[in-house]
């Protein structure tokens, strides 16, 4: 009888070990499967050698020959898409839309699968829609929301006028100019300072800590209870609180009437209030909130804080803006329609959006049903990741990628090219929501601040080229000089 026991467990475990190590036939190809940890070990040790996933992804892309790279984190299946025809079969097929559920992202939700990003189905189409309207009627993209941004600006100018004296380092004062334009159009107000600064050293801790696939947390959630800190399990459960914390109150905020107005969380409550609709709840709402303040908050301010960094490292192109916007708009301050004249100024904004891709790796997305890439057979509820910063560096695409050059989006009459082979918003049903503001922070900041100040090295060191790559890009820290012009 013991023996019988002892065989069963036996093949029982030995049967579940093939199982995990045995790939779907016709699966892309990629490295080899092992027991529970699947290629988890040569990502991770390809990630050292490269410096991030999205490379090592690419490195090992290469190494296979393919464009559909195969892998499997711990237990889940997941492929990384290259190339410009997969990423474009990805972003647009319905078949790619859902988002996996995984403890990682339930852990980044609030232990619930809520919110936008990380839904699929009737639930995310109707929040999806309800959101992208609220946002176009408070303003993204219109005068109410210009005027918050030049109120931003005019706190950035005025910070770096007290504090000029020193080297400044940009970091700081953009994320939070970017959050409290966040806020005000998510919850009527700005949030207060102390705690503005303490979550935003959360979220670049979290941004170096992850890669987009979770990470060890991920591969093995248990590891949650012998390395708390070190599995970055602490980090994301205090962040989330502190987060929640601010969201929590603007809710009681809004339900005694201390704030009033049309925001977000205002509509949402009348939502709930007016209409008996069982996917409008609190639970829901505080979700949403989270997913845009951590999807729309680091994204924008990395973009300008890259502007930034170009302008210091290529001098010449700096002087070649500033005197575009000096002569086209003089004094004045500036404004979304002023894009249609900086044609110049875009085209160097395009190209830190190409050169420092903010989402080199985008998704995650789940397959809905069985189906296929580049003739590959990819299960339903695989994982795919796309490679979205690798078309942007494509040299069948773009001549010399790996050189900055501004005018590689002017056409000889020096208008703007209309390129269809750029994604730093992603495209297709999922393609970002908040791509108006973006484009309009990231345009008005700048301008504001290269119209008033000459940008220098401090001491004329330049800071590294290379950006620190985890869950999205940034630059590594640096500080320069503001010398006012005239
Ligand atoms: C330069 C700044 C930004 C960049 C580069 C960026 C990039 C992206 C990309 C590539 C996606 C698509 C992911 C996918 O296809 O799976 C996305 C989705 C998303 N973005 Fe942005 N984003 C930026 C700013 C913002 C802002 C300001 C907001 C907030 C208003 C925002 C909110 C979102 C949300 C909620 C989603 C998920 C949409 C969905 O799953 O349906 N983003 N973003």
């Amino acid at each position: 009888m013991f023996a019988t026991l002892v065989a069963v467990l036996v093949i029982t475990i030995f049967g579940y070990i093939i199982n995990t190590i045995s790939k779907p036939r016709n699966f892309p190809p990629g490295p080899k499967w092992y027991p529970f940890v699947g290629s988890s070990a040569v990502v991770q040790k390809t990630t050292m050698q490269y410096g991030s996933q999205w490379k090592a992804f690419s490195n090992l892309a290469k190494e296979y020959s393919t464009k559909a790279l195969g892998l499997k984190l711990g237990s889940e299946q997941v492929v990384v898409v290259f190339g410009e025809k997969n990423i474009r079969q990805v972003f647009t097929e319905k078949e790619f839309e859902g988002r996996p559920d995984s403890f990682f992202i339930r852990l980044r939700c609030l232990g619930k699968r809520l919110g936008i990003t990380f839904v699929d189905g009737p639930m995310w189409r109707e929040h999806r829609q309800f959101t992208v309207k609220h946002l176009k009627n408070v303003g993204f993209g219109k005068t109410a929301m210009e005027k918050e941004i030049q109120n931003e600006l005019a706190n950035i100018l005025e910070y770096i006028e007290k504090n000029r004296k020193s080297p400044i380092n940009p970091k700081l004062i953009l994320a939070m100019s970017v959050m409290n334009i966040l806020w005000k159009f998510t919850a009527g107000e700005r949030i207060e300072q102390e705690r503005l600064s303490y979550i935003l050293e959360l979220f670049t801790k979290r941004s170096k800590a992850f890669s987009i696939a979770g990470g060890w947390l991920n591969l093995w959630p248990w590891i949650r209870f012998i390395i708390p800190d070190l599995s970055g399990y602490n980090l994301i459960k205090n962040l989330n609180q502190q987060i929640s914390d601010i969201i929590k109150d603007a809710i009681i905020k809004h339900k005694n009437g201390t704030v009033q107005g049309s925001d977000f969380i205002y509509t949402f409550l009348q939502e709930m209030k007016e209409n008996n609709n069982n996917f409008f709840h609190e639970e829901q709402l505080n979700t949403i909130c989270l997913d845009i303040l951590i999807a729309g908050s680091q994204t924008t301010s990395n973009v300008v804080e890259f502007a930034i960094l170009c302008l210091i490292r290529y001098k010449a192109i700096q002087e070649k803006v500033y005197h575009e916007i000096k002569s086209t708009i003089g004094d004045n301050e500036p404004n979304w329609t002023d894009s249609n004249r900086l044609l110049y100024t875009m085209a160097f904004l395009l190209e830190v959006q190409r050169f420092y891709t903010i989402v080199p790796l985008a998704g995650p997305r789940r397959v809905l049903q069985d189906t296929t890439i580049d003739n590959y057979y990819i299960p339903k509820n695989t994982t795919v990741l796309l490679a979205v910063g690798d078309v942007h560096f494509d040299t069948e695409i773009w001549d010399e990628p790996h050189k900055f050059i501004p005018e590689r989006f002017l056409d000889s009459n020096g208008n703007l090219i209309k390129t269809d082979h750029f994604y730093p918003f992603g495209m297709g049903r999922r393609r970002c929501p908040g791509d108006s503001l973006a484009k309009s922070f990231i345009f008005i900041t700048f301008v504001g601040i290269v119209q008033k100040y000459k940008v220098e090295s401090t001491n004329g060191v330049l800071p590294p080229e290379e950006p620190i790559i985890g869950l999205i890009s940034g630059a590594r820290p640096f500080t320069v000089e503001f010398i006012p012009r005239s």
